[in-house]
């Protein structure tokens, strides 16, 4: 017969592998029941044998609620805001404003990564030694809160990394969200119990996010989507953002189906056509799409201006008229 440890060793890799293919690559691959059975085998196991849990088991996601408020983090590259556009104009003038700073570069072969923007709270994930270490909100930019034991409570964000060749600290940036359906739920029950309802669903993830009871965050349908990074020290990242994200998937983070790559302004208008039709459709919020200069060392060479990234920017839709939920 197998060991404790060795048990406890096959039932994590078997959990951590059906959570990625659920959770990651939206391809359930067993039956609920049965993943249940493994969890609860597992659980009883560390029940039994306490010495051998560690943080990065699954069985560790939902800690005990802090004294005291959230501890302040200090974002060692600051988490900047995106400058918008409100038009196709605007758009165009984005592009040919980066063109022109990129001497002989025609913006119209110039490659964009493009991206939803997802309507929730921007936060940064910790990876020190492939392990999550630390989780916090942007805040405004520069400081934000310790939320660790909030975000561990979110089934897709990865308490450790899959695979290999992580930089040895890599902060993953992306947003916390709340889908439609879930919100849904979430209001529905609230109003069944006379509790507060969420006007939608940014509101009702920043609050879940925020609450101080990791136990109340652990019982909200938040989702994790990645769709930057920050702090990358001990190792390298690919040369494009579109690789880089491709590759924090193969790491176990989400990245958004929807993220294409395009060429110039014509490229981008195209993708904001493509997703004003898809937007209703989509399980979850979004108040624009993000087009980001693909090339690292080309967003390098632009740099940022004092507010946001030159290489980057926000094409918002029109402001939906206050539709009752
Ligand atoms: N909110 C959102 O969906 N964002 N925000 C960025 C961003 C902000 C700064 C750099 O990238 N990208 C996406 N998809």
């Amino acid at each position: 017969s197998t060991s404790a440890p060795e048990r406890i060793q096959t039932l994590r890799e078997q959990i951590d592998t059906h959570n990625h293919r659920y959770y990651v690559l939206d391809e359930p691959s067993i039956p609920d029941a049965e993943y249940d059975r493994l969890f609860r085998e597992l659980r009883a196991l560390e029940d039994e044998h306490p010495e051998l849990v560690t943080p990065d088991s699954p069985t560790q996601r939902v800690g005990a609620k802090p004294k005291g408020g959230f501890a302040e983090v200090t974002h060692e590259l600051p988490m900047l805001s995106l400058d918008n556009a409100f038009s196709e104009e605007e758009l165009r003038a984005f592009v040919k404003r980066i063109a022109d700073r990129l001497s002989g570069v025609d913006g119209s072969t110039l490659e964009f990564a493009c991206e939803p923007k997802l309507d929730g709270l921007a936060i940064s994930l910790l990876y020190e030694d492939g392990i999550l270490v630390r989780g916090a909100t942007r805040g405004d930019g520069y400081t934000g809160e310790d939320i660790t034991l909030n975000v561990r409570t979110i089934a897709n964000i990865p308490l450790k990394l899959r695979g290999s060749g992580w930089p040895q600290r890599l902060e993953v940036r992306g947003e916390v969200y709340m889908p439609k359906a879930g919100f849904e739920e979430l209001n529905e029950r609230a109003r069944a119990r006379d509790e507060k309802t969420f006007v939608n669903p940014r509101n009702a993830a920043a609050g879940s996010l925020r609450q101080l009871d990791p136990k109340i965050t652990a019982q909200r349908p938040l989702e994790f989507c990645s769709y930057s990074t920050g702090i990358v020290e001990g190792g390298e990242l690919p040369d494009s953002h579109s690789e880089t994200l491709r590759q924090l998937r193969e790491w176990g983070l989400k990245i958004n189906p929807e993220m294409r790559l395009v060429t110039g302004a014509d490229g981008c208008l195209e993708y904001y056509r493509d997703m004003e039709q898809k937007r209703g459709g989509l399980a979850y919020d979004i108040d624009g799409l993000v087009f980001k200069v693909d090339s690292r060392e080309v967003q390098q060479e632009l740099g940022f201006v004092a507010r946001a990234p030159r290489w980057a920017i926000a094409h918002k839709f029109p402001a939906q008229e206050e539709i009752t939920r």
